[in-house]
């Protein structure tokens, strides 16, 4: 498997393909909170969140309280942020906006 390991610049581009995502204080990780009306919503954009890392083969870090899902991408077999996790972020940005 291919692991495209981005330096400081590429992530700062990176950051401008993907919306409402920050970079964590250590560097090695993005955020973002998505929030729903209730929690059949946020379960329901987990479950397909899942399905879609299954694909990538890349999974998210992540929480779910109620109506509310925070995420963490990082790539744990680099110790860093690769193009594979805003892969995954995009692919998160766009199953939250078919579902909103
Ligand atoms: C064997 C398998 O491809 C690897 O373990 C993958 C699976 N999903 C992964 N997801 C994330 N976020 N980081 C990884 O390093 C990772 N590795």
């Amino acid at each position: 498997m291919r692991y495209e390991t981005l330096d400081a610049g590429a992530v700062q581009a990176a950051l401008e393909t993907v919306d409402g995502w920050a970079l964590a204080p250590s560097g090695k990780a993005i955020t973002r909170t998505f929030v729903f009306r209730n929690f059949v919503e946020a379960f329901g954009f987990m479950t397909e969140c899942a399905l879609l890392a299954e694909k990538l083969d890349h999974h998210p870090d992540w929480s779910n309280s109620y109506s509310r899902v925070e995420v963490s991408l990082t790539t744990h077999v680099t110790k860093g942020l690769t193009d594979r996790d805003f892969k995954l972020a995009q692919a998160m940005d766009q199953a939250f906006l078919r579902r909103n």
